[in-house]
C-alpha cells in the first residue's frame, strides 16, 4: 500500500503493483474467455526531473503504459501517484479527426476549464512551433501523420505540464521538425526541470537523450536503471532472440504469451 502520499513528494511517478488486462478474442469463438496482462506487477518510482526511456520489443506494454501514466488509461490493479500535470505526445492520439487544428486547441482549452485568452496563447504558441501555416484551419482527417505529430507535440508544449510522455511521435516528423523537437525536450530536460518518459525504437537516440532507462517485456518490468546499462542488456536480449531458429522463436514467443493469460472459467 502506498500510505502517507506525502512521503512520495520528490517523485513524479509511483507505481506499485500495477497492471493492466485486456480481454481477448479466441479463434473461432463469438466470446473469447481469455483475459490478457498487458501489464503486470509494474513497480516503480521516477523522480522529478528524470528523463525515462523506455524500451521494450513489440507489444511488451510500452503504450499501455504511457496511457496509464498520461491517465487517458486506467489500470486495472495497483496504486499510482502521479504528481503533476502529464501530457501524452502520440502518433495519433489526443486529435479530434473532425475538428481542425484550431478547433482541436479549443477543445482541450475547454476540458481543461482555460479561460479564452490562455487559449490564444495556446494558439499562439502551436502557430509558432507547428509551423502548418493555413492547415491550422483544415480538419486533422486531411493532414498526413507528420502534420498530426506536429500538432499534437505542440499543443502538448504550449500546455507546458510538468510530465512528457512522448510515445513514438518524433518518428514520423521530418527530419527538421524531429530535430526541433529533440532540442525543445533537451530545454525541459536540462532546463525546465520537467520529467520525460521518452519511448522510441531508436536505441541511440534513447541512449543519448534519457539518463534512466526502464525495460518493459512481456509486460512485466525487467529492468530500471542507468540507460547505457539498460541498453547494454536490452541490445543483449534482441541479438540472442535474432540468433535463435523460427522454432525456438516460436517457442519463446509461445512461452511468453502464455505467462500472460490469466485463464478463467467460461
Ligand atoms: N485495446 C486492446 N485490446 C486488447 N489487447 C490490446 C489492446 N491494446 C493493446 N493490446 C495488447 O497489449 C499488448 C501491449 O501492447 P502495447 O501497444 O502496449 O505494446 P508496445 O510495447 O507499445 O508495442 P510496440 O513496440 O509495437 O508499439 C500487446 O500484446 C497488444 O496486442
Amino acid at each position: 500500500m502506498l500510505k502517507n502520499k506525502n512521503a512520495y513528494d520528490e517523485y513524479a511517478v509511483v507505481m506499485k503493483d500495477v497492471s493492466k488486462i485486456y480481454r481477448l478474442k479466441q479463434k473461432g469463438k463469438k466470446q473469447g474467455n481469455q483475459q490478457f496482462y498487458a501489464l503486470k506487477g509494474i513497480d516503480f518510482k521516477i523522480k522529478k526531473g528524470d528523463c525515462v526511456g523506455i524500451l521494450g520489443t513489440n507489444g511488451s506494454g510500452k503504450s499501455t503504459l504511457s496511457m496509464i501514466l498520461a491517465g487517458i488509461s486506467d489500470h486495472d490493479g495497483g496504486e499510482m501517484i502521479v504528481n503533476g500535470e502529464q501530457a501524452l505526445i502520440a502518433i495519433n492520439t489526443g486529435l479530434n479527426a473532425q475538428l481542425t487544428g484550431e478547433e482541436n486547441i479549443e477543445l482541450k482549452g475547454a476540458l481543461l476549464g482555460l479561460k479564452k485568452k490562455e487559449v490564444e496563447k495556446i494558439k499562439q504558441g502551436v502557430i509558432e512551433f507547428a509551423e502548418l501555416g493555413d492547415f491550422l484551419y483544415q480538419p486533422v482527417k486531411k493532414y498526413s501523420s507528420g502534420m498530426k505529430s506536429r500538432l499534437g507535440f505542440s499543443i502538448s508544449l504550449a500546455l507546458n505540464p510538468d510530465i512528457f510522455i512522448v510515445d513514438e511521435a518524433l518518428s514520423v516528423g521530418d527530419k527538421g521538425f524531429a530535430q526541433k523537437c529533440m532540442k525543445r525536450m533537451q530545454k525541459l530536460r536540462d532546463e525546465e526541470g520537467k520529467t520525460i518518459f521518452f519511448i522510441s525504437h531508436a536505441l541511440s537516440q534513447v541512449k543519448s537523450f534519457c539518463h534512466t532507462g526502464m525495460w518493459i517485456e512481456g509486460g512485466e518490468l525487467k529492468e530500471l536503471g542507468d540507460i547505457n546499462t539498460v541498453c547494454e542488456h536490452y541490445s543483449a536480449y534482441v541479438d540472442a532472440y535474432n540468433a535463435l531458429s523460427e522454432k525456438e522463436k516460436k517457442q519463446q514467443r509461445d512461452t511468453k504469451f502464455e505467462k500472460r493469460i490469466i485463464k478463467t472459467k467460461k
